[in-house]
């Protein structure tokens, strides 16, 4: 609420749980404020990690950013403290954790599943949109769960998660667009391609361009060498959407509102999200 994003926190003001993750700027814990026993993460991040890598005007802008996000697979930033040493992010918890652990637990996910997920990605896409911000960077590392399954958005920065290195953590390639991996400047149709890659992983439990080394990925990127596998057995509907999303000419690229219309997501997405 308006009290709570002005209040100057302390960290007097909670009680602290069990570590959730570590990531590259510090830990994130489960932690309870006292004095309305709500519960949330919290994010230490060391200033000097910060300093080293110049990205205290990066975390001051997404601060920035989160404070003005509302919706509901977007995860909330609710406000930020320091002392001496460190930095803290008071985080919405999300309380069932993170999506690629689940994904890796059940290989890959139903059709209805992935539609709903993509679904409301799509939704929380638009609505960033709407807010000029863009490349929200929403691979499954940045994914979480919320308690009714409903999906989050849960932008980590800079900040790599290897609490749980996936083992495509070198991958990170793999959800970039072509006019990011040529790095020409990008619009919303970058979130597009990303939300496109985020399909057939859920679909197929890879991305569609994953390669040993580097170079080919690149390659099959620029190339859009998108191909689908016999197993497991996937709709034509589905293959349909991922070609209209994963197309190199972004100006050409299935704009997220028409997403929404497609007869695969009106058939498979749980409305509710
Ligand atoms: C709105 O969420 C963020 C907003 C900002 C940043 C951030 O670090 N920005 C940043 C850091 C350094 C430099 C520049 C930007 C990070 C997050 N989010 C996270 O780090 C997620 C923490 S893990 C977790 N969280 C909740 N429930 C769970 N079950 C789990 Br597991």
């Amino acid at each position: 609420d308006a009290a709570a994003s002005q209040k100057r926190w302390d960290l007097s003001d909670f009680d602290i749980g069990k570590p959730l993750g570590r990531g590259k700027f510090g830990h994130v814990y489960l932690a309870r404020e006292k004095r309305s026993n709500h519960i949330v993460a919290l994010k230490v991040l060391f200033k000097s990690q910060l300093q080293q890598s110049q990205v205290e005007h990066q975390l001051r802008r997404e601060v920035e950013i989160q404070s003005h996000l509302r919706h509901p697979n977007i995860l909330r930033l609710y406000g930020y403290f320091y002392d001496q040493k460190r930095v803290y992010l008071i985080l919405e918890y999300a309380a069932r954790g993170e999506l690629y652990k689940e994904l890796q637990r059940c290989k890959f996910f139903s059709e209805r599943r992935a539609a709903t997920y993509v679904a409301s990605l799509a939704r929380a896409l638009i609505y960033c949109h709407g807010k000029h911000v863009i490349h929200r960077d929403i691979k499954p590392e940045n994914l979480l769960i919320g308690a009714q399954g409903e999906l989050k958005i849960a932008d980590f920065g800079w900040s790599v998660h290897t609490f749980n290195r996936r083992r495509t953590m070198c991958g990170t390639l793999d959800y970039l667009p072509p006019e990011m991996v040529e790095s020409v400047e990008h619009d919303a149709s970058v979130d597009i391609w990303s939300l496109g890659i985020l399909c057939y992983e859920f679909l197929y439990g890879v991305p569609p361009f994953e390669a040993m080394e580097h170079s080919d990925t690149y390659r099959r990127i620029v190339q859009v060498d998108l191909k689908f596998p016999p197993k497991p057995i996937v709709s034509g509907s589905a293959k349909d959407l991922i070609s209209q999303m994963l197309v190199k000419e972004s100006s050409q690229r299935l704009p997220l509102h028409k997403l929404l219309e497609h007869p695969w997501i009106v058939q498979n997405a749980d409305p509710s999200g």
